[in-house]
């Protein structure tokens, strides 16, 4: 199978399954004419994150890594009415965007975005009392991805679902002897998870409009 077959499937699918609407092609046009990278689940995802979310029952959510606020507008739409998500952003820029996005999409009232550092807004939101949070979406720069996990430990419940996106690494997740920091990242925080009497996890590889890459779903056990 080629990348051709892989997009052409995702069209077929998602034109039946998935039916964005113009918020969320709007959001994704709007991210790549701000100069935002195309680095947004794809539709699909966004519908399966939105799934996993309703499933679960989500009121609360948290999302590290916002980007245009793609896959937070599909989380969003699986809140309540008075559920909250929580997204860190560490780009301003990207944020203002986010903000517009997910206010287009009708969902500004349940979403706040934190601007900064992750690893600097984390223990602020710790402070403050927020959480715990139903599900926690990973999807930032994935070097930290071990230090993510340590938070949304503190930060979830039982009961509670992590998701970490993008650790396939186009297969190079499997190679011990790898050094990009994202490899290691990612495979650190799949060993965690593995050695975490709370977690219970798999991870899924997928091909599709982005090619090959994959996640890691685990619950709160405990
Ligand atoms: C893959 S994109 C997020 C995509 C988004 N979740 C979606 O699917 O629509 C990763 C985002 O994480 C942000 N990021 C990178 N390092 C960060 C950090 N240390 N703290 C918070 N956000 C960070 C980047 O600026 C970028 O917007
Ligand atoms: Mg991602």
């Amino acid at each position: 199978m080629t990348q051709s077959t892989w997009t052409a499937v995702d069209g077929y699918f998602a034109d039946l399954l998935v039916k964005e609407d113009s918020a969320l092609t709007a959001a994704v046009e709007d991210s790549d004419a701000a100069g935002l990278s195309a680095l947004q689940v794809a539709p699909n995802q966004g519908k399966l994150l939105n799934l996993i979310a309703r499933i679960r029952g989500a009121r609360s959510i948290l999302e590290i890594g916002t980007l245009g606020g793609y896959s937070t507008i599909w989380l969003a739409r699986a809140l309540p009415a008075d559920g909250r998500l929580v997204t860190l952003e560490v780009d301003e820029h990207a944020a203002t965007i986010a903000r517009a996005n997910v206010a287009r999409a009708g969902v500004g009232h349940l979403v706040d975005i934190l601007v900064g550092k992750a690893l600097d807004t984390l223990p602020q939101l710790e402070a403050d009392g927020a959480g715990p949070f139903d599900l926690v979406f990973i999807d930032a720069d994935k070097p930290s991805n071990p230090d993510y996990l340590a938070w949304s430990l503190r930060l979830t419940r039982p009961g509670s679902v992590i998701i970490g996106d993008n650790v396939v690494r186009e297969g190079a997740v499997t190679d011990p002897t790898e050094d990009d920091p994202r490899v290691v990242g990612v495979r650190r925080f799949t060993e965690l998870i593995a050695a975490e009497p709370r977690l219970t996890a798999t991870a899924v590889q997928t091909v599709g409009v982005k090619g090959h890459d994959g996640f890691v779903l685990a619950m709160v056990t405990d």
